[in-house]
């Protein structure tokens, strides 16, 4: 049975496990979610994932939630296929850290960032500048700690892409299309791994996929 991922394109969370499916080949039924109708808030929905978010994953009858741990089972069960994105014993520890890092340093800000300058000037709201202004301080911060990691390594797990890199694509997509390109612009090793990173064509499939929406 093929795996399903049930999610909308425009979701962050839901590109990640569509990556992560591309850069292995696996093949996969995308199912769309329509959010704007409250479709994942029905009880349908919530059997797939009772917090009522997207994306949720089927492959046979193992269900999951939350793209970051989808994301390590593909990596894993499928470790034969495509590219690694996960590697071994003592180094897989330290891209545990990088992607530990990504979930709760570097996205809470990207989210507030991606929410004012992207979302809410999408659906026609307007953007609150001092959020924008105190989130984009705290990215700052983080980057430096970033710049400097890429100084080390040329990837931020180690020296090969693995999911540490890819769980950042969905939010750099939006971000490096928005005034705060101005942070990565500044930071060199930065934006050297960004431009690599979103160069891969496992992300170009997944945005021809929501252009196609
Ligand atoms: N930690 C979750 C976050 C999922 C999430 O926040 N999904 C958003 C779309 S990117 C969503 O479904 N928002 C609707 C809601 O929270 O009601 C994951 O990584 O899967």
């Amino acid at each position: 049975m093929v795996m399903k991922v049930h999610g909308s394109v425009l979701s962050t969370a839901a590109m990640r496990v569509l990556i992560a499916l591309n850069e292995k080949g696996l093949e996969f039924e995308f199912v769309p979610v329509d959010m704007r109708a409250g479709e994942h808030k029905k009880e349908h929905f919530l059997a797939l994932n009772p917090f009522g978010q997207v994306p949720a994953f089927e492959d046979g009858d193992l269900k999951l939630f939350e793209s970051r741990a989808i994301t390590q089972y593909i990596a894993h069960v499928y470790e034969d296929k495509g590219t690694p994105l996960v590697c071994e014993g003592k180094p897989m520890a330290t891209v545990g850290v990088w992607m530990e890092v990504e979930a709760h340093q570097f996205d809470p800000v990207a989210s507030k960032l991606q929410w004012e300058l992207v979302f809410k000037p999408m659906f026609g709201m307007a953007t609150d500048a001092a959020v924008v202004e105190e989130n984009e301080a705290k990215l700052a911060k983080v980057l430096d700690i970033y710049e400097a990691r890429l100084s080390q390594s040329k990837y931020l797990g180690c020296d090969c892409f693995t999911l540490a890199d890819l769980h950042h694509l969905p939010a750099l997509t939006n971000l490096m299309a928005s005034p705060v390109k101005k942070l990565f612009d500044a930071c060199p090793k930065v934006s050297a791994w960004v431009a690599d990173i979103m160069a891969r064509p496992a992300l170009a499939k997944v945005l021809a996929m929501r252009n196609q929406q």
